[in-house]
């Protein structure tokens, strides 16, 4: 470089230093410093106190130059998200982790391996992987033994799953085909191929006399007249010989591999498909056999899944209740909140008569972004007196709905704040658990209102990691993300797994959970969403895992008491899983490593 361009850069004329690099060097330092106070005494190293000269660039021979290499290295990974775990991993956690490695592989092999592979464009051929686009993995992924110990892992707390949206399809369907006053709706006379394919469906329970009738299936049907949802199943027969009405429901409640991943959708096309399946979903969960069913099916499937206490997020509207069955009467937000806790005590009950443990459910009151300023004081209004009146039961309050679309957070400044006046006078804690960075960029600062706004955490966060500043305070804070990895993708924040911001934010030591979010429109579970957070990079391992949910238990709203309870029962659970690994894998494993060797 000329000298001219030196003196040009450098703040200071004459000097040969360019520009900021003095300042840079002390911030370098001094975050370092900051990095290595979390570090395990034995392996602070006090020349870290300057970093551009602790570490030297000349060397005589290789050996010194290798010896430096690996010390850089083990400084490096002593300053990982999954040090801790790893460096006080037990002799059981050390082999149930080299067996999951083996698994891996095996998997990679026998199962990726022996796929067909597909064909991409011109004929290019494409092998079978793990970490690629979770629709295109995800049969294969219910065959792999890295998935079955997924499964089988106790995850802790489930802390971000839209109440809605979370088990199978099925489930709702077939309660709704019990119900006489089910009926279903369409936006178009399903009279074509194109219209059963581009359809937009919704339900509705409706009382006597009060349906307008049509028949979906005929030219003249309009204006979203109301077809008996038993009437449809059994005329689809005559309309589809070539597909299974079941099948054909199911499918529009999910998302495709190509719908989420052709080369021309964009997030906010996967947002208009994933909005028409919310409202899809809405009319069959809205009434109270449903929703009790739901309930009480959820709870099972959390203990199935291995998760021992969640935090749900029922979207909660002034404007609508839920349904009695006969499509009559409504029931309240507050019914609402009496159904959940009684499904949830007698599920509680019989867990622990059987020996079991279930650590709780608390509710999030959410409700959409896309509301005015005085319907959302009306909804902090009510989540205020959910509170008082079922203070084990509220966790905190949250607005949800596509974040691109919607109001950003600071819309409702005024709002929070007396909300949050409110709070103190009334003596109760109602932490903000803000849906927000759900975008590649943050364009309207919402990490910067959560943060201000005091979060205690984030659903997401996905575009944290652009912003450094408000990272190091949220870190600083305690702030911990609900990441939903699964979900960011098909919503199209990144293409495959191993694209997620997430490994930037763990790399930064910021604490993270694995969520589900909407599992039933996505075709997951939070097994698979673990399962993505392992095969998305190479070097995660058993340890991470085991941060991840141990910083869920930790960022959960549970009570103290609770959350001793629930970490007590979770260590015997860990113990139990290890073993379960060791049986059931180790002989596997070890009989195939002797084979290979
Ligand atoms: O990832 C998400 N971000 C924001 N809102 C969401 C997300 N998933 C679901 N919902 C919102 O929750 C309601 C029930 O499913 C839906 O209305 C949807 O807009």
């Amino acid at each position: 470089m000329s000298n001219s361009i030196i003196n040009f850069l450098s703040q200071t004329p004459g000097s040969t230093r360019m520009g900021d690099t003095p300042k840079d060097k002390e911030a370098a330092n001094y975050i370092a410093a900051a990095q290595q106070r979390t570090m395990p005494a034995h392996l602070a190293s006090p020349k870290w106190r300057d970093l551009s000269t602790s570490i030297s660039t000349g060397f005589q021979d290789e050996e010194t130059y290798m010896r430096q290499r690996e010390k850089l290295q083990q400084q490096e990974k002593s300053l990982a998200f999954d040090f801790r775990c790893k460096s006080r991993a037990t002799d059981k956690e050390v082999r149930a982790n080299s067996i999951i490695q083996a698994l891996r592989r095996n998997d990679n092999q026998n199962i990726y391996g022996n796929a067909t592979p597909r064909i991409g464009h011109q004929g290019q051929q494409h092998g079978r992987f793990a970490g690629d686009h979770f629709l295109s993995d995800v049969d294969l992924i219910s065959q792999t033994s890295l998935f079955n110990v997924a499964r089988r892992m106790p995850k802790g707390a489930h802390l971000h799953v839209h109440f809605n949206a979370c088990l199978p399809p099925e489930v709702l369907l077939n309660i709704a085909k019990d119900m006489e006053r089910m009926f279903i709706t369409s936006d178009k006379p399903l009279t074509s191929k194109e219209a059963f394919d581009t359809c937009e469906l919704q339900f509705s329970l409706v009382c006597k006399g009060k349906e307008k009738r049509g028949n979906i299936f005929s030219e003249t049907y309009t204006d979203r007249q109301h077809m008996p949802f038993q009437h449809f199943l059994l005329e689809f027969r005559d309309m589809r010989a070539d597909m299974k009405v079941d099948t054909w429901l199911v499918e529009k409640l999910m998302f495709s591999e190509d719908e989420a991943y052709n080369t021309r959708q964009t997030a906010h096309g996967a947002w208009r498909k994933f909005n028409g399946r919310t409202r899809m979903m809405k009319g069959l969960i809205n009434y109270e056999t449903a929703y009790r069913r739901y309930t009480r099916l959820l709870l099972e499937d959390f203990t199935r899944d291995g998760i021992s206490y969640a935090e749900i997020r029922p979207n909660f509207m002034t404007s609508n209740h839920l349904l009695q069955d006969d499509g009559e009467k409504t029931i309240d937000n507050a019914g609402i909140m009496e159904i959940i806790i009684q499904v949830v005590e007698e599920y509680q009950r019989e867990m622990h008569a059987k020996g079991g443990f279930f650590g709780g459910l608390k509710v999030i009151y959410c409700t959409p972004r896309s509301f005015r300023k005085d319907q959302i004081a009306e909804s902090l209004q009510e989540c205020l007196e959910f509170k008082k009146r079922w203070p084990k039961w509220i966790a905190g309050f949250d607005i949800i709905g596509e974040e691109a679309a919607g109001h950003p957070l600071k819309h409702f400044i005024p709002e929070f704040l007396q909300f949050q006046k409110e709070c103190a006078e009334a003596a109760v804690s109602i932490p903000f658990l803000f849906h927000c960075g759900e975008t590649l960029d943050d364009p309207e600062g919402n990490l910067l209102d959560a943060l201000l706004l005091g979060a205690k955490r984030i659903g997401h966060g996905f575009a944290l990691a652009r912003h450094p500043y408000v990272m190091q305070h949220m870190k600083a804070r305690g702030v911990c993300l609900e990441l939903c990895p699964i979900s960011n993708e098909i919503l199209g924040l990144t293409g495959r797994v191993g694209g997620h911001t997430m490994y930037e934010l763990l790399a930064n030591n910021v604490h993270c959970t694995v969520n589900s979010d909407n599992g039933t429109l996505f075709r997951s579970s939070l097994s698979h969403d673990f399962y993505q957070v392992m095969v998305g990079k190479a070097d995660m391992g058993l340890a991470g895992w085991k941060q991840l949910i141990l910083w869920s238990l930790e960022h959960s709203c549970m009570e103290d008491s609770e959350r001793l309870q629930a970490l007590e029962a979770w260590q015997r659970q860990w113990e139990d899983f290890l073993t379960w690994i060791l049986k059931v894998y180790g002989p596997v494993v070890e009989s195939k490593d002797v084979a290979s060797n």
